[in-house]
C-alpha cells in the first residue's frame, strides 16, 4: 500500500515547482500526496498534483519593529498549531519541506509529532527556513553539489539534484545552434514573478545592436503587467515583433526552442537550463540576503554553460555587446549549450522520491549518507 506524503512548500514558482515535480513522481509511484502551502498557490500551483492543498498560516520576521515581530510570532504560533492538527489529521509517513517561511510550521509540528521530515535546498546557499529547520530534520536533500555542505546540514546532506516539472523533461531536444543570417530566437524572462530590469534593459540594448542583426531577433519575453505595454511599444518602434506575457505556462517549450536565454539565476532557472542544455546571460538578484542566485549563476557559469553579468554593472551598451558577440559566434553557443548540458540532472526527480521513500519508511540514517560529487 502506498504511504501518504505531506509536501511544504512557499507558495512561488521557484519552491512550488520542485516540490510539484516530486509529487507526480511520489504520485505516479502510488501515493498520496497532500500540500500545505500559502495563499500564492493560486498563481503557480494550478498543476500541482495533490489530493488537497492545505493553507497554512505563516509570517517572517522581516518588520522588526515590537508591534511587527509580536504580529510575526502570534501568526507563526497560530501556523503550527494549525499543522499540527493538519499532522494529526492526515498521519502522513513524511513530512518534505522546499523551503519559504510557509514550510517553519508543518515541519515544526511534525518534528514535534515525531513524523519523519525531509528538506529539499534548491538552490547553492541554503535558505533562512531550511538553516533553522536542517538540524532536527531526518534528512536534507540539496539541488547544488556543494549546499550539503554546510553548517548543520551536513552529515545528512544527499545531493539529490533539483527535480524540473514534467514540462521540462518533455520539452528536451538537441541544441540547434544559429543559422549565419538566419531567425536567432532570443528568450528573456525574470523568474517567477517577472523582473522589471529586463523590460527597462533589453529593447534598449536591441535598439543599439547594428540592424542586421536585430532583424533577425525572435523575441520571447516576460514582462510585468505594468510594464507590458511599454515594452511592445519599444521593440515596434525597432521593427521587432515580440511573444510578451507576463508568465509562460509554455516557457520550457519556448526554453528548448531559444537559440540564447536571458534570465535570473533561481535555482529552479538554473536547473532548467541545465536540463535543457540551452546557453544563457544569467543576471542574478541583487541584494538577496544570501546572495543564492549569484551563486547558483556562478555554478552554471564555472561549468561554462553560461555568462553571469551582474546587474549593477549591466548597461544597454553592455548587454548589447554580449548580445551582438554571441549571435556572431554560433559555435560558442553550441559549446555553451553542451556545458550547460552537462549540469542536467534529469533524474534528480527519481533521486528525490527515493529518498522521500526512504525516510517515510524510517529506513534513512545519517549513516547511510550518499553524497555524490
Ligand atoms: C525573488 C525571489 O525570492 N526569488 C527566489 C525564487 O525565485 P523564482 O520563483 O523566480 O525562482 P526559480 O528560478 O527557481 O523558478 C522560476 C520558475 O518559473 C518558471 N517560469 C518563469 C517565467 C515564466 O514566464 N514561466 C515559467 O514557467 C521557470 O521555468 C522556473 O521553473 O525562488 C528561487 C528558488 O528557491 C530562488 O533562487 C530565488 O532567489
Amino acid at each position: 500500500m502506498g504511504a501518504t506524503f505531506l509536501l511544504a512548500a512557499g507558495g512561488t514558482g521557484g519552491h512550488l515547482f520542485p516540490a510539484e515535480a516530486l509529487a507526480g513522481e511520489l504520485s505516479r509511484r502510488g501515493h498520496v500526496v497532500e500540500l500545505a502551502t500559502d495563499h500564492r498557490v493560486a498563481d503557480y500551483g494550478g498543476d500541482f498534483p495533490a489530493r488537497a492543498v492545505h493553507i497554512v498560516p505563516s509570517a517572517t520576521f522581516g518588520d522588526r519593529s515590537p508591534l511587527g515581530m509580536l504580529k510575526s510570532a502570534v501568526k507563526l504560533t497560530r501556523g503550527y498549531f494549525a499543522a499540527r492538527a493538519l499532522v494529526k489529521r492526515l498521519k502522513p509517513n513524511a513530512v518534505i519541506g522546499f523551503g519559504g517561511y510557509p514550510t517553519v510550521p508543518p515541519l515544526s509540528a511534525a518534528l514535534s509529532l515525531r513524523v519523519p521530515t525531509m528538506v529539499h535546498e534548491a538552490n547553492a546557499v541554503m535558505g533562512r527556513a531550511n538553516r533553522f529547520l536542517a538540524g532536527k530534520v531526518t534528512a536534507v536533500a540539496t539541488g547544488f553539489s556543494e549546499t550539503g555542505l554546510m553548517g548543520t546540514a551536513g552529515p545528512k546532506a544527499v545531493h539529490t539534484g533539483n527535480p524540473v516539472r514534467q514540462r521540462v523533461l518533455d520539452a528536451r531536444t538537441p541544441y540547434q545552434a544559429p543559422v549565419p543570417g538566419g531567425v536567432f530566437r532570443l528568450v528573456v524572462f525574470g523568474g517567477s514573478q517577472g523582473a522589471r530590469v529586463f523590460s527597462d534593459l533589453v529593447p534598449p540594448a536591441v535598439a543599439l545592436m547594428a540592424p542586421d542583426l536585430r532583424r533577425r531577433l525572435e523575441v520571447v519575453q516576460q514582462a510585468r503587467p505594468e510594464d507590458a505595454e511599454r515594452v511592445a511599444a519599444a521593440y515596434a518602434a525597432l521593427g521587432v515583433t515580440p511573444s510578451i506575457a507576463a508568465f509562460f505556462g509554455d516557457l520550457p517549450a519556448r526554453l528548448a526552442a531559444a537559440h540564447l536565454v536571458v534570465c535570473r539565476s533561481g535555482a529552479s532557472t538554473v536547473a532548467e537550463l541545465g536540463v535543457l542544455g540551452r546557453p544563457s546571460i544569467l543576471v542574478p538578484l541583487p541584494h538577496a540576503l544570501d546572495n543564492d542566485q549569484k551563486t547558483n549563476g556562478q555554478r552554471l557559469e564555472a561549468a561554462g554553460g553560461a555568462l553571469l553579468a551582474e546587474q549593477a554593472g549591466l548597461t544597454p551598451e553592455r548587454l548589447a555587446a554580449l548580445l551582438t558577440d554571441l549571435m556572431q559566434a554560433p559555435d560558442r553557443l553550441a559549446l555553451m549549450a553542451d556545458a550547460a548540458a552537462a549540469t542536467g540532472r534529469a533524474d534528480a526527480v527519481t533521486r528525490l522520491a527515493n529518498l522521500a521513500e526512504r525516510v517515510a519508511a524510517g529506513s534513512h540514517s545519517v549513516i547511510s549518507r550518499t553524497t555524490t560529487p
